[in-house]
């Protein structure tokens, strides 16, 4: 079981969250209150490797990506897993495999819809992504934010989870969950879900700001429900 903190905007910050030991890191490109630039991120890293810091395996967070914004992060920046959300055309995951040696994370954005949409739902999500599945490497469930494509602070129906499970599984593929998680409600979900990892950023801030005692709670939370799964793609 695998813990994302996201949204990491400062040097302090970032610092304070690799203290708590999360298995990933997050920064947002995005557009979002949360977006810092490949320049910011490079010298946040660069700094943390001169204080001799073990820096886990960092992941570059983006919406309606096309290839012209990622090339700034492919160029100067060496965040080793891109995160997309919102994206349209799904022919980004190759061109990522084949441009970079980046992880290449798809986000699938979770309408609270009933069960016969969630149905057609699932369907149209997995012809989508057909085409796309030999470069892709992690599925991540996210609710679905129509604004920035994410990072909404709203949990999504979790019941939704296990349809999700089986088809990650048939493309075996690891499934993360995101949307609205906290301290609070982290326990509830990894009761009920087996799941390869989680990820967070609303839940684990005060004031917008990542919040060390959350984030340390929330990570000691995961680790109580530690399963014995390995082969995850940390690079
Ligand atoms: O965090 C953001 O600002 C963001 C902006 C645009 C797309 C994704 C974003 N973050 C990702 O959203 C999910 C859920 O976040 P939350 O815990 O509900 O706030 C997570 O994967 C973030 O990486």
């Amino acid at each position: 079981m695998n813990v994302k903190i996201c949204g990491m905007t400062s040097l302090e910050m970032t610092r304070g969250v690799i203290a708590c030991n999360p298995d990933h890191i997050g920064f947002v490109f995005a557009k979002s209150r949360r977006q810092v630039s490949p320049d910011t991120v490079q010298s946040i890293l660069n700094q943390l490797e001169n204080e001799q810091v073990h820096i886990p395996h960092t992941v570059g967070v983006f919406a309606n990506a096309d290839t012209e914004s990622l090339k700034p992060v492919m160029k100067s920046c060496t965040v080793q897993a891109l995160q997309f959300h919102a994206n349209e055309q799904l022919d980004i995951c190759g061109w990522v495999k084949e441009n970079s040696n980046m992880d290449v994370w798809l986000t699938l954005p979770i309408s609270n819809v009933g069960k016969i949409d969630f149905e057609d739902e699932l369907n149209h999500q997995f012809e989508r992504l057909a085409k796309a599945a030999p470069y892709i490497d992690l599925l991540l469930l996210d609710t679905h934010d129509p604004v920035q494509g994410g990072g909404s602070g709203k949990v999504f129906q979790w019941d939704v989870i296990p349809f999700y499970q089986s088809r990650a599984q048939q493309l075996g593929m690891p499934l993360y969950v995101a949307g609205g998680l906290n301290p609070g409600n982290i326990g509830s979900l990894l009761s009920g879900y087996e799941l390869d990892g989680v990820d967070v950023s609303s839940g684990v801030e005060t004031d917008g700001i990542k919040d060390m005692s959350k984030v340390d709670t929330f990570i000691g939370r995961v680790r109580q429900h530690v399963h014995t799964r390995t082969s995850l793609p940390l690079s």
